[in-house]
């Protein structure tokens, strides 16, 4: 049973010397769990000393209770001016919070964002549960690559906007990730946020923190299937040139959204090309 779920002064004078001295934030989470840490609540303080930040709620309240929805950060109305477009709503669910947008980036974006991957996929990764490494597993059938950040001027320009829109800091997103779909793949329904009870999931956590939403950014019209389904909601999203989807399931208290379970159909004919943008709780990368 873990008894230790407040970060007393002396555990976070512990991490803050331990990672000062070049100590990797696997060892320490390995011996917070030595020492009784919840894995989870481990990684978010070693977060939040990496990140220089408050700790956030004990976690064992925190997952006893039902999510709490909080308002939409995506901006009120039927247009959202962002700064170099305007994108047109087409769909809002708020529990969970989800916002399809379309027009969010022309064709010829689309375009240049394929051309620019092309040569570069490799199989897609998901972090392994157990290792918190990234491994190819068979419930992700499709091919991918990233862009990092300020890689390019169209990846910047593409990077504020996204910001904009998801209303989360440019420098708390991962790279914009390149995923390829051809007949019979697809992307088995899943979570985005890194489950806290893994310890793969719990050392990715101590990198940025929690995922806290998610931008799928669609980049083909599919000839038939592909959507983007969200199983228990019962909603899928038909891919469309230009136009993206915005969810988040993690909120302010640190909890995350089961509803937002959701995965990428099989592609029946034609390809697919989305490009993902994944926010996180503090600042990613240098
Ligand atoms: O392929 C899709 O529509 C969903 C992709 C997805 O879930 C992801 O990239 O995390
Ligand atoms: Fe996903």
């Amino acid at each position: 049973m873990t008894n230790t779920n407040d970060m007393s002064t002396s555990w976070r004078n512990w991490i803050a010397g331990n990672l000062q001295r070049g100590c990797t934030q696997q060892a320490l989470i390995e011996s917070m769990l030595q020492a009784d840490f919840d894995a989870a609540f481990a990684a978010n303080c070693i977060a939040c000393v990496a990140n220089d930040v408050s700790p956030q709620p004990e976690p064992s309240n925190k997952a006893k209770l039902p999510y709490q929805y909080e308002t939409s950060l995506v901006a009120a109305g039927n247009n959202i001016d962002l700064f170099d477009r305007s994108v047109k709503v087409s769909l809002r669910v708020s529990r969970p919070d989800i916002v399809v947008v379309d027009e969010f980036m022309s064709g010829e974006e689309c375009e240049q964002l394929i051309e620019q991957s092309r040569r570069k996929l490799t199989p897609s990764a998901i972090v392994d549960p157990q290792t918190g490494k990234f491994q190819v597993i068979a419930d992700r059938s499709s091919e991918g690559t990233y862009f990092q950040r300020g890689e390019s001027p169209l990846i910047s320009r593409l990077d504020r906007r996204i910001s904009e829109l998801m209303n989360w800091p440019e420098d708390h997103g991962e790279g914009i990730q390149i995923l390829h779909y051809g007949v019979g793949a697809q992307y088995k329904p899943h979570f985005d946020y890194f489950l806290e009870n893994e310890s793969g999931g719990a050392l990715q956590m101590t990198q940025s923190g929690q995922r806290v939403a998610t931008l799928v950014m669609y980049l083909n019209e599919v000839t038939e299937g592909g959507e983007t389904v969200f199983p228990d909601v019962g909603i899928s999203i038909t891919p469309k040139r230009g136009s993206a989807a915005y969810f988040a399931y993690c909120n302010s208290l640190g909890q995350v959204d089961p509803a937002t379970l959701h995965g990428g159909a099989p592609v029946l004919t034609g390809e697919k090309w989305i490009a993902t943008k994944w926010m996180r709780q503090y600042k990613y990368g240098s």
